[in-house]
């Protein structure tokens, strides 16, 4: 037997494993590395993070992964190029993790990668009707496997899609696993560049849960502030956008892209909601002389918006529920008020740490469970096809030599 399947093997045969899960999002500030101990598979799961830190991105690193980042054209010979680049990057970024936190690559599991969207691009977002759904992610997870010297799983995606999903939200399998709970329904808010939900049932049942895209969390309000802010990344604690009022003319032409009124579950990303978007929004509307402080309030509500009209949506449908939420979105004190405001069936947003999962820390963990599941897992089937999440084991094998 191939060494690396034994040492597999004897991974998948033990009480519990050690993974590293890490997750770079749309917002490209850094890599996400969650080490987890996780026990058990399936609805069994238990995790428990025993460290977790955001390894910031330089400014090089942010400018090359931003020249091929949600274009349709790029330069193919850099696509290649950052490929490797981006997985030695960050399997050193893991080695530097490792270092500071003590702990031996000898005792890690696997790596769980989610690698760099670099476009995603469902059938229904092109519109080729000769092609079908489909994502790039980049950061290769051999690179990262002998970087690290650990066995690394990586490209989560890809089978979602052959199994005929869109390839996103694939939160919704670690949500299951993890967070269900036979007290309360939840529904699990995450506000990254992109924002999604998953609905939860008490009664575990999986043909009734849903997961979706609701459109931009901080995608648009980041890459505004980027352009007219500089050097600031992002509208810390809301401080630009409380400064101005919000314009109903650009809000209304901002609602008006056709992702809003498609059922769940859909996905869409910064290839769509961008500031081309919001130039296109403000022309219709007539709204281009306005004061950058009242395009940021505008784009803050028209985030809140969609994702209060998808949390209206989802509670249409269903009875009592409790929202936790995750991502940096939840550190934006204006995007919450206006959530809570647009939503009066919603009276408290938690976030997962009342559930044992510190809420920047929880894609990166949702990987590693990923991952966990390709090793362990498979046990239970989960999925419901008709809602897009199929019922598949995600993640390729890489080994360090
Ligand atoms: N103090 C703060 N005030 C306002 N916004 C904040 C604050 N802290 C973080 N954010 C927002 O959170 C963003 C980072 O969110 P997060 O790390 O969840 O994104 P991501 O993982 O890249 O997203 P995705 O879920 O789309 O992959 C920042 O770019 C910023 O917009
Ligand atoms: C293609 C892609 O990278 N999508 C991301 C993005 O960021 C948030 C949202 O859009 C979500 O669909 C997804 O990530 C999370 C981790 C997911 O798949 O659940």
């Amino acid at each position: 037997m191939n060494k690396h399947i034994e040492k597999l093997y004897n991974s998948a045969k033990k009480p519990s494993r050690l993974v590293i899960g890490l997750m770079s999002g749309t917002s490209l500030d850094g890599l996400d590395v969650a080490l987890c101990k996780i026990a058990g598979q399936g609805s069994d799961t238990k995790v428990e993070l025993l460290e977790f830190t955001t390894v910031d991105y330089t400014q090089n690193y942010k400018s090359k992964i931003k020249s091929v980042f949600a274009k349709r054209q790029v330069d193919l010979q850099q696509v290649t190029l950052l490929h490797p680049w981006v997985g030695v990057l960050h399997g050193q970024m893991v080695n530097q993790c490792l270092a500071n936190w003590g702990v031996q690559a000898a005792e890690i599991d696997a790596i769980a990668s989610h690698g760099q969207t670099i476009y995603h691009c469902p059938l229904r977002q092109h519109g080729l009707t000769e092609f079908g759904n489909a994502t790039l992610q980049i950061g290769d997870a051999d690179h990262l496997a002998v970087t690290t010297g650990i066995t690394t799983l990586g490209d989560f995606r890809q089978k979602h899609i052959a199994a005929g999903g869109e390839g996103a939200p694939l939160a919704v399998y670690g949500d299951y696993l993890f967070f269900t709970s036979k007290q309360e329904n939840r529904i699990l808010l995450n506000m990254g560049g992109i924002a999604n939900l998953t609905y939860l049932p008490k009664t575990a049942d999986s043909s009734a849960v849903f997961s979706s895209d609701t459109g931009p969390g901080n995608t648009i309000m980041d890459a505004f502030v980027q352009q007219h802010f500089a050097p600031l990344q992002y509208d810390k604690d809301s401080a630009i956008a409380r400064q101005g009022t919000v314009n109903s003319g650009l809000l209304s032409a901002l609602l008006e892209h056709d992702f809003f009124a498609l059922n769940f579950p859909k996905t869409t990303g910064p290839e769509v909601f961008n500031l081309d978007y919001l130039a296109a929004a403000q022309q219709r509307s007539c709204t281009h002389d306005l004061a950058l402080e009242d395009v940021l309030a505008t784009l803050n509500v028209f985030s809140a918006t969609t994702i209060a009209n998808a949390l209206n949506n989802a509670a249409a449908e269903l009875g009592e529920f409790s929202v936790y939420a995750s991502g940096g979105g939840i550190h934006n004190p204006l995007l919450m008020e206006h959530i809570l405001n647009l939503c009066p069936r919603v009276s408290e947003v938690r976030d997962t740490s009342e559930l044992g999962i510190h809420p920047d820390a929880k894609e990166a963990v949702l990987f590693a469970i990923l991952a966990n599941e390709c090793l362990v897992g498979g046990q239970q089937a989960f999925g419901n096809i008709e809602q897009g999440i199929p019922n598949v084991t995600m993640g390729k094998i890489s080994f360090a030599d």
